[in-house]
């Protein structure tokens, strides 16, 4: 069985390349950074290193590489053998993969199945996927591809290691995917397929990632550099439940979990945090502030939704003040952000970009 990924960065080598090789399959990576894709092909295999006491090291091998802005023929021949196509390359990406992906397609041969499944911290990223290929090549070529929505969940910092393949990752991983949209019968082992996967999406990017981000932004102007330094601080502990608290209630309001199950699973993910034996950057966790203020994004969707029902959200608002200010010239997002504020101001900014009525602007306009 043939897979091809888009994106052998992070979570593309370290948690969808593991589970699919641990599923027998063949991994093409298909990428832009020509040192990596250049090592994929030297080596042929990496190593996973669990960050944990006398964590596990796993060897993924039957691995190559093909650089997208040079190897189309190359792409064009792993596309048509596929099984599976994955993604995980920021949802901003997608379009370009799409393009990349869409050309390929019609010279399938008629009835090999394939799913295409985009890995990305994003409501509904496939569908994105999806709509950007039909944009390109329209539905034609989809009578035999599945095109199933999923939600990741591994925390893998940036790399430092000897070999640019091997990778460190958390213990922890959660990989969901929608049932309905899978095509054929061969499922993937260590995958938890689900008929409705809205609840898991949304409960992981408001959990998960929206913590993440109270620690980067609240963390990076306390002065810390990562996670694991800034959970030490019981200011961030207390401002990151708070902010979780808030989020609870959209889950609680919207789907089943209850109360007590959140909890659960918020306190498991602050253990994730503060996992000693993983170095993660504030830097990495913040950066593409444009697209984490965005208005379906982990912040501002139920900081509205709170606002909107009445509900507590001050925590929430905060937040949004401190990723205003966060401080990460390395991102261009960053950049982009700070340009439209010094030139038009963070109410306009916020009104623009991340859709907030005049009320809650009022509101958060009061903290800054
Ligand atoms: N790292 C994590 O903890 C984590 C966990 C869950 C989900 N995610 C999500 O997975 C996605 C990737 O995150 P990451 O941390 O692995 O990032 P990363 O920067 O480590 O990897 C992204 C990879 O995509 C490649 N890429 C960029 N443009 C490309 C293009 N046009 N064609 C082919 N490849 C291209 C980059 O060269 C890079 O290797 C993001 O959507 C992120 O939100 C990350
Ligand atoms: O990848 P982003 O930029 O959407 O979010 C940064 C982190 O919160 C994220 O990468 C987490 O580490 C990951 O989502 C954990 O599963």
């Amino acid at each position: 069985m043939k897979a091809v990924h888009f994106g052998a960065g992070n979570i593309g080598r370290g948690f969808i390349g593991k589970v699919l090789h641990d599923n027998g399959y063949e991994i093409t990576f298909a990428d832009v950074n020509e040192e990596i894709i250049d090592a994929l092909n030297r080596d042929g295999k990496y190593t996973v290193h669990i960050a944990e006491e006398n964590g596990g090291v796993y060897e993924i091998s039957g691995v190559a590489g093909i650089n997208t802005a040079k190897d189309a023929e190359d792409l064009a021949q792993a596309i048509a053998e596929a099984d599976i196509i994955t993604t995980a390359v920021g949802v901003n990406i997608l379009p370009i993969i799409a393009k990349t992906i869409a050309p390929h397609l019609e010279k399938r041969s008629e009835g090999k199945l394939l799913n295409i499944i985009a890995c990305e911290n994003a409501v509904l990223a496939t569908d994105t996927l999806k709509a950007a290929i039909a944009a390109e090549v329209g539905t034609h070529a989809f009578t035999n591809i599945g095109f199933p929505n999923s939600a990741v969940d591994r925390i893998v910092p940036m790399q430092k290691n000897e070999n640019i393949l091997d990778v460190k990752v958390e213990p922890f991983y959660e990989w969901v995917i929608e049932a309905d949209n899978w095509m054929g019968d061969d499922k993937l082992d260590g995958v938890n397929y689900v008929p409705d996967l809205m609840p898991y999406i949304e409960r992981k990017l408001f959990t998960v990632n929206t913590g993440h981000a109270a620690i980067a932004y609240y963390g990076k102007t306390l002065g810390y550099t990562s996670v694991s330094e800034a959970m030490q601080d019981d200011e961030v502990v207390v401002f990151l439940r708070n902010v979780l608290n808030e989020t609870t209630l959209y889950l609680t309001e919207n789907y089943d979990f209850t109360q007590a199950e959140q909890s659960q699973y918020i306190d498991k993910i602050i253990g994730r945090f503060k996992n000693p034996y993983l170095s993660d950057d504030l830097d990495r966790v913040g950066r593409g502030v444009l697209r984490k203020l965005g208005p379906n994004d982990r912040i501002i969707k139920p900081l509205v939704y709170l606002h909107e029902n009445g509900h507590d959200h001050d925590a929430l608002s905060e937040l949004v003040v401190h990723a205003l200010k966060f401080d990460n010239e390395d991102d261009p997002e960053q950049v982009e952000m700070n340009q439209i504020i010094s030139g038009k101001g963070m109410t306009h900014f916020l009104s623009e970009h991340s859709d907030l009525e005049k009320e809650l602007l009022e509101e958060i306009e009061a903290k800054i």
